[in-house]
């Protein structure tokens, strides 16, 4: 690999790994706060899954069992994704969604408005990470309805990766920190464009005496 390639590479993994993950985890944490059931279940995924050992790295295995971690992270980017938009060049006359359209065009699929159809989500607005986690509900769902990574062969490269970093974080966190906000009546503070940005968030770590 030549040093080009590499610091392409490394490029690409800090521009489009770091605000997006990071705000994601900003969503994440509001609505945790404000749902204290969600909190509740998560804490007893984590209770079940550790134990009594609160210090103890995330292992593989632990991943794979933070079913409900990855659940809320799912249902935080349907309701308010991170990426709001993916775009795809036509550089051919086509035909979509039953329309022809000419060549050297720009689509953009609009992310939130496909996370938060109606048609295929109930109560979109309501905040419940069972539809990722409770099997009935998963197997009610769309193909298409949610998307977090985009999709196809350009589909995000770093997906896998973000979701571990993600599920570790938030274990690690509610393991040894209790989070609220500082202002719960403060809504999110947020400007959209390619990327949603989470301008401010005051939160307050209270750390733990006993596990969970
Ligand atoms: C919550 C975290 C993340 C979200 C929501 C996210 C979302 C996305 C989305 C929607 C796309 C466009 C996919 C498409 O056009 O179909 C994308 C592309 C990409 N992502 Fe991510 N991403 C995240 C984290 C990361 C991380 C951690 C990395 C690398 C370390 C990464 C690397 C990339 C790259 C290289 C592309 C371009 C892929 C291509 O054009 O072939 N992403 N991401």
């Amino acid at each position: 690999m030549t040093d080009d390639e590499i610091r392409g590479i490394m490029f690409d993994a800090f521009a489009a790994g770091t605000d997006t993950t990071s705000n994601t985890f900003c969503f994440v944490l509001y609505y945790i706060t404000h749902h204290p059931e969600v909190k509740e279940k998560l804490l007893d995924e984590l209770r079940t899954v550790f134990k009594d050992d609160w210090s103890r790295p995330v292992t593989m295995d632990d991943l794979n069992k933070l079913r409900y971690c990855e659940a809320i992270i799912k249902e935080t980017s349907r309701i308010r994704p991170t990426v709001s938009m993916v775009s795809r060049f036509g550089d051919q006359v086509d035909e979509v969604a039953g329309y022809k359209w000419p060549a050297d065009i720009l689509f953009i699929m609009y992310v939130r408005g496909i996370n938060n159809n109606p048609r295929y989500w109930k109560d979109p607005e309501k905040f419940n990470p069972d539809r990722f986690y409770d099997p009935k509900e998963i197997e009610k769902q769309q193909k298409f309805a949610f998307t977090m990574f985009g999709g196809g062969v350009r589909m995000c490269l770093g997906r896998n990766l973000a979701m571990i970093e993600m599920k570790i974080l938030l274990a690690s966190l509610y393991r040894k920190f209790d989070v609220e906000l500082v202002d719960m009546k403060a809504p999110l503070n947020v400007t959209t464009s390619t990327v949603t940005i989470c301008q401010h968030l005051d939160v307050r770590m209270i750390p733990k005496t006993e596990l969970c």
